[in-house]
């Protein structure tokens, strides 16, 4: 596990009789490799990471006892899922844990930017008395923009609006307006009328960049930009132009295009300098509560994976909502290719084992199918280890994919 996962990920782990190792942040893919194939056994593995470790697809090529990459945040963008799923690797996150943290931050950032705190602030550190209410707003009856009314925009929406703040929002997806939020008829009406525009979208080739110039310039003048999502969402020296015209008013960036690989790297960013604009380092989802929760959520599920082969909320592979396993019996787990025949050669190798099924579930995805097996013997029992190498041997089986839990 890397990144400073919270201690709260231990418990789930030990349960699961799962071995945890630590390592410092900021590792690059090389060093990763090494550190999975330096574990030892040659057992499965599994990885932990946050938003900043790049798992890519050199990384499941070169580990092949990677069995499951456990994103201990919400976003998954820094994971090749496509190449996790086709590999059949598990992929978990948080989808929930840090939402109301992010929400929390948005809602003190535009108080902030509102009453230019900062800007006073500095300004009394340096000795200067700015009492005054020049350019200083309330922001009860102002109007806030949400792009992307996902888990985090909707949130922030409740909160805003007990704030006094109106909300419009706007999706590619029809989403249902919480409180009197309204969807905008288009994005444009939405920079054009929004006092505060924030943006809680994910990461993806459509949102690259998606806020440069010509949405800046949309914005109503005197604005101001929200951006906890992801840096590669705004386009970064247009933002700097718009700030320095006075267009846009003032910003509260908490994600950036590069970041530093870690605390002990610099950081660096052309809106440096700014008075008018909040920096802060990717905190987003920094609270005690949200990595605590985060810490649990995501072992837990990495763990009932390992133990049960349960995949509820995993991004990568079929759903399968797999129970304990009952005393006496063992279950066999199978990654394969879908096509036509697996489970009838499957359950031909258990006949032929001698074994009876007591349970079974088979579901598929993009190609993938994933089957779990119970069948009536202990695990000891060697005709079980026989079955589960004549299911690995299976022509359809993925490799290292078919294990005895
Ligand atoms: N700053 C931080 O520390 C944190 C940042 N995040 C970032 O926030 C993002 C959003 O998180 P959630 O709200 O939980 O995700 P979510 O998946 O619940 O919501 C995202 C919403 O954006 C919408 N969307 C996608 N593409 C769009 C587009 N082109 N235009 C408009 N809407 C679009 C989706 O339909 C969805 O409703 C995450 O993907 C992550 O990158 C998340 C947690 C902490
Ligand atoms: O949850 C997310 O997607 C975040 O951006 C938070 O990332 P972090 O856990 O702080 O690296």
């Amino acid at each position: 596990m890397s990144e400073s996962i919270h201690a709260s990920a231990s418990d789930a782990f030990e349960r699961a009789d799962v071995q945890v190792h630590r390592t410092s942040a900021g590792l690059g893919p090389e060093e990763i490799i090494e550190a999975l194939n330096g574990l030892p056994g040659d057992g499965p593995v599994m990885i932990g990471v946050r938003s900043k470790t790049k798992v890519r697809a050199p990384i499941f090529e070169a580990v092949p006892r990677l069995a499951a990459v456990g994103a201990f945040c919400i976003g998954t963008d820094q994971i090749d899922l496509e190449v996790a799923a086709q590999s059949g690797v598990a992929v978990f996150n948080a989808p929930f844990s840090n939402t109301r943290s992010v929400a929390e931050l948005v809602i003190a950032e535009i108080v902030c930017l509102s009453r230019q705190l900062f800007e006073r602030s500095w300004a009394a550190h340096e000795g200067r008395w700015r009492k005054d209410a020049k350019g200083a707003h309330e922001v009860r009856g102002k109007t806030l923009g949400i792009i992307g009314y996902g888990h985090i925009g909707s949130q922030l929406s409740v909160l805003a609006e007990a704030m006094g703040l109106r909300v419009r929002y706007h999706d590619i997806v029809n989403k249902l307006p919480l409180g009197n939020a309204s969807a905008s008829e288009s994005l444009d009406a939405l920079l054009a009328g929004s006092d505060f525009v924030s943006l809680h979208v994910p990461n993806t080739p459509q949102t690259r960049n998606m806020f440069g110039a010509a949405e800046l310039a949309k914005m109503k003048p005197g604005a101001y930009l929200i951006n906890a999502s992801r840096g590669t969402v705004v386009d970064i020296e247009a933002l700097r132009a718009s700030l320095e015209s006075g267009h846009v008013a003032g910003a509260a960036l908490d994600v950036y295009p590069k970041e530093p690989k870690s605390t002990a790297d610099p950081f660096e960013s052309p809106l440096q300098g700014l008075r008018q604009v909040i920096l802060t380092p990717h905190i987003g989802g920094s609270t005690q509560e949200a990595q605590a929760n985060i810490g649990v959520e995501v072992s837990e599920a990495l763990a009932a994976y390992t133990r049960f082969g349960r995949t509820t909320g995993c991004i990568t592979l079929p759903a399968i909502d797999a129970p304990a396993i009952s005393p006496g019996r063992s279950r066999l787990l199978n990654i394969h290719r879908d096509v036509p025949g697996v489970l009838t050669s499957a359950n031909q190798r258990v006949s032929d084992a001698g074994l009876n099924i007591t349970g079974q579930r088979l579901e598929t995805q993009a190609g993938v199918g994933l089957l779990l097996m119970d069948v009536d013997a202990k695990s000891d029992d060697p005709r079980v280890e026989s079955l589960r190498a004549d299911l690995a041997g299976l022509a359809q089986s993925l490799p290292r994919r078919t294990r005895l839990l």
